[in-house]
């Protein structure tokens, strides 16, 4: 059964117009597949590839997986289509693009209004737009279905007329807002793609980066990212190791009623504890 906090590890795009990555998606380990209808399908196979994608979330055999249809803007020749389309296909989320205001959330919530309860609002942070509105855009989470942010680095990156390299120089002010926005939001969120899909090591690089920044996961674009991709969104062995070390050092008839305390070496807070049973929850619910 899905659980609004299964891990989000990984989340693979493919284009829902290539028959034979919709069968291969539903045998590869990602946490989220993501049937795209947008900027990977062609203006000509648009109508078939949302054909394509509502029967493959009807058809199923996806499992555990979460599965997400990411509609063309409802400004385009093909929005209002999609989202009617999708609103009524059972999928676990709409992931919608280029948002750039609160009310572009309302929009989309309204066109979903008919869906069952369970169809999530996920949105895609990539317009320079939407750079100086994030909290009020995340805070639609009180209001509306949105429950997830994906970072579009291609579509920033175009807009703002920057270079993307393995480094994300450019980036980082915005990953982090929109980061912060998401948290002060209880808003779940996922860094963009690496376009090197041939280069592991700086796939690697880029996803520690984004783990390091705080993102619960990262967007793919081909299968060989994803392993990589789980392992460093999953809590590592020495994080586990430490996670234990403070809940049992909290838990020792000396500590209790402290706030601080010494863990191997080095302070822990109550803050630390929290963190400590978040990692070790997550651990246990990837084993599951
Ligand atoms: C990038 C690709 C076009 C590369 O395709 P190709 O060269 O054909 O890859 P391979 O030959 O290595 O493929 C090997 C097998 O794996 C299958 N495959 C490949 N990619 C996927 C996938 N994403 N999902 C499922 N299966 C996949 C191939 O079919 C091969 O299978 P087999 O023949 O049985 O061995 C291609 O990988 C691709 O299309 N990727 C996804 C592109 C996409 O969806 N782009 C849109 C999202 S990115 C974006 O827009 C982000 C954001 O909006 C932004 O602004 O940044
Ligand atoms: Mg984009």
């Amino acid at each position: 059964m899905k659980t609004p906090d299964q891990p989000r590890r990984s989340a693979l795009y493919l284009p829902a117009s290539n028959p034979k990555a919709i069968a291969k998606a539903r045998t590869l380990p990602a946490d989220i597949i993501i049937l795209d209808l947008e900027d990977a399908v062609a203006p000509d196979a648009k109508a078939s590839a949302r054909d394509a994608a509502i029967a493959a979330v009807r058809e199923g055999g996806f499992g555990d997986r979460e599965v997400a249809i990411r509609v063309n803007g409802v400004d385009t020749a093909w929005g209002a289509d999609d989202l009617a389309a999708v609103a009524h296909s059972g999928v676990d989320a709409v992931l919608v693009p280029k948002v750039s205001t609160p009310s572009d959330i309302d929009r989309y919530d309204a066109a979903l209004k008919d869906a069952p309860p369970s169809t999530a609002l996920w949105a895609m942070i990539e317009t320079c737009a939407c750079v100086s509105q994030l909290d009020a855009i995340a805070a639609r989470a009180e209001t509306t279905r949105l429950s997830l942010f994906i970072m579009g680095v291609n579509d920033l990156a175009k807009e703002m007329r920057a270079r993307l390299t393995p480094e994300r120089t450019p980036f980082l002010p915005v990953l982090t807002l929109a980061i912060c926005a998401a948290r002060a939001n209880g808003v779940v969120i996922l860094d963009g793609v690496c376009n090197e899909f041939r280069d592991l090591g700086v796939f690697r690089t880029e996803a520690e980066q984004g783990r390091l920044f705080g993102f619960d996961g990262k967007t793919l674009i081909h299968p060989d990212q994803i392993a990589p991709c789980n392992e460093v969104f999953s809590p590592g062995t020495d994080e586990l190791s430490w996670a234990h070390a403070v809940i049992a050092a909290f838990a020792l008839p000396e500590n209790a009623g402290k706030g601080a305390i010494r863990v191997e070496g080095k302070m822990a807070e109550l803050l630390h504890l929290d963190e400590a049973e978040r990692f070790i929850a997550m651990a246990a619910r990837i084993r599951r």
